[in-house]
């Protein structure tokens, strides 16, 4: 589990991506949910900006943000707390020379979970890739959303619950559910959250987004998110789609080697096979065809 704190979060103020009208609507509609007490959950397939949204919007509402990123070791004990190891208190007395006394205390230490310190003081908190972990981990969260408590199961502590901050407010991600390693989501957790799909991003959002990670001009951004995007149509849809994290490696590598972003360049060329050949060659499974996909999608820049 990954807990960041919002003066740990170097997400760069992404103001420009943002301002975009496809991402505009979206963070309206998830701060009015938010601030009407209602979870917001980001779903879609991988590399399509969930994370990074989930983030931005939760620095929007000015609280501190706890990151958890969902897995399959993930335990209550990691969200609530635990008395984990002691404390020895040791008092010699020998004030009065022929007599001694001593004392000894011994306590255990309680070290709060990520969660309970989230809900106890009021923290937007982003749950990253909740599937991952497992459904029984997931109960936890159920009555923090119904009920705003958090049971403190087995926790050894004297309380059973502890009340939610009234600030306190969650986003959650998820990858769509036929990834690998995934649970089924259960159904009742998903009934407590407003899912946003985030499948579509538009072309010139995904321009600006590789604009905003690389420094590099529209041109060249658009440029190579075209000969992503071609690729991915050229898979027919069968193999692993490439992902803006594409787009931005090969934008990014070629400005900071100084490849021109040109597809008749060989050192351009390389650099695309590199980054693309193995998504295509699992939808054909033939290495020469992948290659010449490739090497002709790259020409077309
Ligand atoms: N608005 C944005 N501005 C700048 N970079 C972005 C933006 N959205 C996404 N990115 C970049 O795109 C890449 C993928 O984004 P992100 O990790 O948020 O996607 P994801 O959908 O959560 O992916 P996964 O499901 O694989 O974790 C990252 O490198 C991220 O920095």
């Amino acid at each position: 589990m990954t807990v960041l704190k919002q003066s740990n979060l170097h997400t760069s103020q992404k103001k420009g991506v943002y301002e975009h009208p496809y991402y505009k609507s979206i963070i309206r509609r998830s701060l009015n949910y938010l601030s009407a007490g209602y979870p917001v959950h980001y779903t879609g397939p991988s590399g399509v900006g969930k994370t990074t949204l989930a983030i931005h919007v939760a620095k929007l509402i000015k609280r501190p943000v706890t990151l958890i990123t969902g897995n399959k070791d993930l335990t209550n004990e990691d969200l609530i707390g635990a008395y984990r190891g002691y404390s020895r208190k040791k008092l010699n007395d020998n004030f009065i020379k022929t007599v001694r006394k001593i004392e000894e205390n011994v306590t255990e230490d309680w070290v709060e979970g990520h969660l309970y310190e989230a809900v106890k003081n009021g923290h937007t908190v982003v749950y990253d890739e909740f599937t991952r972990s497992s459904p029984d981990t997931n109960n936890l969260f159920l009555s923090v959303l119904e009920e705003r408590v958090l049971p403190l199961y087995g926790s050894k502590t004297k309380d059973s619950h502890l009340r939610v901050h009234p600030d306190f407010r969650m986003v959650f991600t998820s990858n769509t559910a036929e990834y690998i390693g995934v649970y089924d989501t259960q159904d009742a957790l998903m009934d407590r959250m407003i899912s946003i799909p985030l499948n579509f991003i538009s072309m010139d959002a995904e321009i600006a987004v590789v604009m905003e990670r690389t420094g590099v001009d529209r041109d060249k951004a658009e440029a190579v998110v075209r000969f992503i995007r071609n690729v991915n149509q050229s898979e027919s849809g069968k193999g692993q789609d490439l992902s803006v994290r594409s787009s931005i490696m090969i934008a990014d590598i070629a400005e900071k080697t100084g490849v021109p972003i040109e597809g008749k360049n060989e050192s351009f060329q390389n650099l695309c096979m590199d980054i693309t050949y193995f998504s295509l060659l699992s939808s054909t499974n033939d290495e020469k065809e992948a290659r010449n996909r490739i090497i002709e999608q790259c020409k077309k820049i």
